[in-house]
This record gives C-alpha cells, structure tokens and sequence, in this order.
C-alpha cells in the first residue's frame, strides 16, 4: 500500500502555519514543522511544537487524520533529522519585508538562513523536491538550486500562482464573476516588473482584452504587481493567506501527480532558457508540475509588448543574481 507522503515546512510562521493548516485540513500528506524557539526576555518558547500539538488537535474534530509534528531546530542547523526522507520541503524561513521594503532588501539576510537549511536538506531529504517561499523568491530560489545540488526539475520557486491568484481577484472584482471562471497567468521575476499575459487570459473562454477596456486592464495589472506591497502597507508584514493556498496548490500537484500547469520561478537554461531569453537563473514560467517536480517547461506564445514586458522583467531578476552570486560564491557545491 502506496505511504502517504511527508511535506516538511521549515518555518512555521504566518506562510508556514498556515501552509501547514491547509494541507492538514485536506488530508494529503503527512507534515513535519520546523522551526527555532522563541525568546522572550528570560522565557524561550517552541511555537513549532504548540502549532504541531494544537493542529493534531484541530484535525482530530474533523474528519481527517493527518499526521502533523513540529521541531525545534537551531539557526545554526540541529534538530533536522526529523526531516529524513521527506518528499517534499516548503522553505519559508526568513524575514518578511516591512513597510517601505522591498523584497529585495530580505536578501542578505534570508539567504544566510537559506544556506544554513539546505544544507540539512541535502543531509536528511536528498531526493526531496523543494518548494522556496522565501523572499526574494527568484533569487532564493537560484541559491537553493546552486546550494542544493539537486536537478532544477526539484527545485521551485512560489510566486506566479500568487500573482495570478492577485490577478484573477480583481478580474472577478471587476466583472463580477466567479475566479473560478478566470484563467489568468502572471509570469517573470516576482516584483514590479512582473508579466500578466492578457494574451492567454480569458474569463469563461472569452479573451479577455474583449471584456475590459485597456485603461481599466493596465489598473489591474498595475495593482497586481503591487498586491503584495498593498497588504504589507495595510498589515505591517506581508500576506500569507493567498501565499499559502499558492503553495498548497502546487504540493497538491506534486504528491497527486496531477500534471497541473502553473506558473513557478525555475532555473532556466538550455532550450528553454533560450525561448525565453534566460540563462542559467530562476524566473516565473508555466511549468507542468507533477510527482518528479517539473515535467515540463511550458514556451508561452507572448505578444512584442509582453515579450518587452517579459524582457525587463528577467533584467530586474539578472540585476539580483548578480548581488546574490557574490554572496553564494564561496557557498555554490559542485553539480
Ligand atoms: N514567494 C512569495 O510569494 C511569498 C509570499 C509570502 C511571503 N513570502 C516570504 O516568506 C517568508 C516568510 O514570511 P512569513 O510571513 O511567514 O514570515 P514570519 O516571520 O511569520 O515567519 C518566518 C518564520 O521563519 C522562522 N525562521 C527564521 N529564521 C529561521 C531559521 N534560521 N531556521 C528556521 N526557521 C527560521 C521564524 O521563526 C518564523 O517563524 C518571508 O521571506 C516572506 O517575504 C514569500
Ligand atoms: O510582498 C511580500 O513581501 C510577500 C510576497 O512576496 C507577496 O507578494 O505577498
């Protein structure tokens, strides 16, 4: 009989709970939670274990039995052997950005604590596939790729599920329809920069540049590309809910197989690096996801203005390479 798979999310905070929550109220995998304790004058707290022990508790009122426990490890790496032969690891360790931040500003600081825990990856869960939530996400997705080791099919970025979900949220706004309805794909780096393909996207099968005016549309894709500031400007820190429903839905593609098409930062070189004008770093593209990782990298048709659109784009994503390589140049392993 087929063991249900394990999903190891290190850290548990506002994305990571909540990730953890979702995948436990829908039953598909088995969860371990890592993460570090928390001081609190002369009092050190294990949030990770009282998250583990209150959610076994949320599952047993409901009609689910997924096995959730949660550890707590050290910012210098102890404590992952309870991660051995996960199947899955959903990084999402690190800072959020506050108010007046970019996520660009997270990354001298989140990849030091990146490092640190891919490096247990590699030790405990060397076949794992890993899901990198931590900002900023494209780049840290590269560091964990080149950290890693592992083939770029296992390594993958969440963001355009995300975005797209952003995009979806204020077409339904806007039409007054169902997101359900909507199929709308946002690509390229995660930033300002990013790419909404109005090309492809349509509400019901109707294109979807024939329902909304241009002025309105570039509204909307402006205010897609800045959904994530707009929520930290609002709560002080970034948003989880969406960015957790966006991960579950690609560990739900994994663990089911189920070769859904979405939209994930990965490392692009070779032929698809080409068609895409991309080589040897992370950015968002249709992938089809499926129980190895990336089956397959979709080559979207793209417009000339999303085509420019997409090319400025991977410029903002090549400009942080380029800061994080310096950072990652002692660290890289060899493939
Ligand atoms: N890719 C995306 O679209 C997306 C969406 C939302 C958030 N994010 C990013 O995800 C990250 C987490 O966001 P959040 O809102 O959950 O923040 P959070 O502060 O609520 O949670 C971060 C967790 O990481 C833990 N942590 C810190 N250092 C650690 C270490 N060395 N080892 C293990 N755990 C450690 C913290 O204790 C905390 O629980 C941020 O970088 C944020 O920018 C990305
Ligand atoms: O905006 C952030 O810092 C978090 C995340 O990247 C988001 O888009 O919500």
């Amino acid at each position: 009989m087929a063991m249900r798979k394990v999903v190891s999310i290190v850290g548990a905070g506002n994305v990571g709970e909540h990730v953890a929550s979702l995948i436990a109220t829908k039953g598909f995998a088995d969860i371990r939670l890592f993460d570090i304790p928390r001081k609190d004058g002369d009092k050190v707290f294990e949030p990770v274990k009282g998250k583990a022990l209150d959610m076994k508790q949320m599952v047993a009122a409901m009609d689910v039995d997924t096995k959730i426990d949660g550890f707590t490890v050290t910012p210098e790496g102890e404590g992952y052997e309870p991660m051995v032969d996960s199947d899955i690891v959903v990084i999402t360790a690190g800072f959020p950005r506050r108010p007046g931040m970019s996520r660009e500003d997270l990354l001298e600081a989140n990849i030091r604590i990146l490092s640190t825990i891919i490096a247990r990856v590699r030790q405990y869960a060397p076949n794992s596939i890993l899901i990198i939530v931590t900002n900023p996400v494209d780049i840290m997705t590269y560091a964990a790729f080149k950290l890693s080791g592992f083939p770029a099919s296992r390594v993958i970025g969440m963001a355009g599920v995300l975005d797209s979900a952003r995009f979806k949220t204020f077409i339904a706004e806007e039409l007054r329809v169902s997101p359900k309805d909507i199929h709308a794909y946002v690509i390229g780096g995660h930033g300002d920069e990013m790419v909404p393909l109005i090309s492809i996207s349509n509400v019901g099968g109707i294109p979807l540049k024939d329902l909304i005016p241009k002025d309105k549309l570039s509204e909307l894709i402006e205010r897609t590309r800045f959904g994530g500031g707009e929520i930290v400007n609002l709560m002080g820190t970034s948003a989880y809910y969406a960015p957790a429903a966006a991960v579950v839905d690609m560990v739900e593609a994994l663990v089911t197989n189920s070769r859904r098409i979405l939209p994930c930062s990965v490392y692009l070189d070779g032929e698809a690096g080409e068609y895409y004008g991309v080589k040897g770093f992370c950015v968002g593209v249709p992938v089809k996801l499926g129980a190895n990782g990336v089956e397959e990298i979709i080559k979207v048709p793209m417009l000339e203005e999303e085509r420019q659109m997409w090319n400025r784009s991977v410029e903002s994503v090549k400009r942080s390479i380029e800061i994080a390589e310096v950072m990652l140049g002692e660290k890289s392993t060899s493939k």
